[in-house]
């Protein structure tokens, strides 16, 4: 079965390799595609006027929705394929609480799937955190995070969740942001660091330290190819499940 993928953010970064990317796959066709600027075409693909998404949804009947765009757009799409029963992809990040009560609460109605991070070696990281963190109990924690120049949100949104891992595993903490004047560093801390320049796709590092040793665990993207792989091969797992919460993890298993 091929499964049909509506894409948002058509002249966006992540838009523009997600339909690059569907296009070197047979299981995948690409229904439409849509942007706030449409008239050009992108990786031969013509780009609709975002105003129309429900009507696209409604005439085109795609199977899954793949969202990069900014979180009041994701949250209007996500709300548009709850009330139309498709199904909704997002890797979009900088969402509040109530952004991802939102997306919950489409998932009332469709299957959606979102992640900080669709690459393979994020999920590997994620996992290796969660064991060096108790392992190295009493270690001080740095995370750094470094991208591209036009990068909006800060911390990025695999930064959050590396975050919220370290909390899952040793008890909440302090975050500090960014580091400043006098005061040394204080026991438990999470120090974290927003690093943007040039056009880097995206690299995380964990650093533990503490009894003479350090661990850094580090993940670099070579391109943002290998998130919208993964954000397909999430719509393709996606396509015909129930209605609910998932996570990329669920893919990858
Ligand atoms: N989870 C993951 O693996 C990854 C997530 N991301 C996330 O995807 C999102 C998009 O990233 P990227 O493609 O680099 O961003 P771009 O700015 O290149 O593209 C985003 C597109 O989203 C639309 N958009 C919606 N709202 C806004 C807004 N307020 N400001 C600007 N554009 C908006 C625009 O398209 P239009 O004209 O159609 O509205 C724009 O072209 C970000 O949240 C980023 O963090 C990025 C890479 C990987
Ligand atoms: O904006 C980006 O580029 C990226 N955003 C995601 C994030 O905020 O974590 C994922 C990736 O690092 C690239």
């Amino acid at each position: 079965m091929t499964v049909s993928v509506g894409v948002t953010g058509a002249t966006g970064r992540m838009g523009g390799e997600v339909l690059a990317a569907a296009a070197d796959r047979d299981d995948l066709s690409v229904a439409f595609a849509v942007s706030r600027s449409p008239g050009e075409s992108v990786e031969g693909v013509a780009v609709e006027d975002a105003a129309d998404f429900a009507d696209l949804l409604a005439s085109n009947q795609p199977d899954v929705v793949v969202d990069f765009t900014g979180p009041a757009s994701c949250i209007e799409y996500a709300s548009a394929c709850g009330e139309a029963g498709v199904a909704f992809v997002t890797g979009t990040t900088g969402l509040s609480e109530g952004g991802f009560d939102a997306l919950r609460e489409a998932a009332s109605e469709v299957p959606v799937l979102y992640a900080s991070n669709f690459s393979r070696g994020i999920a590997a990281l994620r996992r290796a955190v969660r064991e060096a963190v108790p392992a190295l109990d009493g270690y001080d924690i740095e995370l750094t995070e470094t991208h591209h120049n036009a990068k909006r949100d800060a911390p990025s949104g695999t930064a959050l969740t590396l975050l919220d891992d370290i909390d899952d595993v040793r008890g909440e903490s302090e975050r500090v942001h960014g580091r400043e004047g006098e005061a040394p560093r204080s026991e438990g801390e999470v120090g974290v660091h927003a690093r943007r320049a040039g056009d880097i796709a995206g690299e995380h590092e964990v650093l533990l330290a503490g009894n003479h040793e350090s661990l850094s665990l580090t993940h670099r993207a070579g391109s943002r190819g290998v998130f919208a792989a993964g954000a397909l091969d999430a719509a393709a797992w996606l396509a015909d499940r129930d209605a609910g919460w998932y996570d990329f993890t669920e893919v990858l298993e």
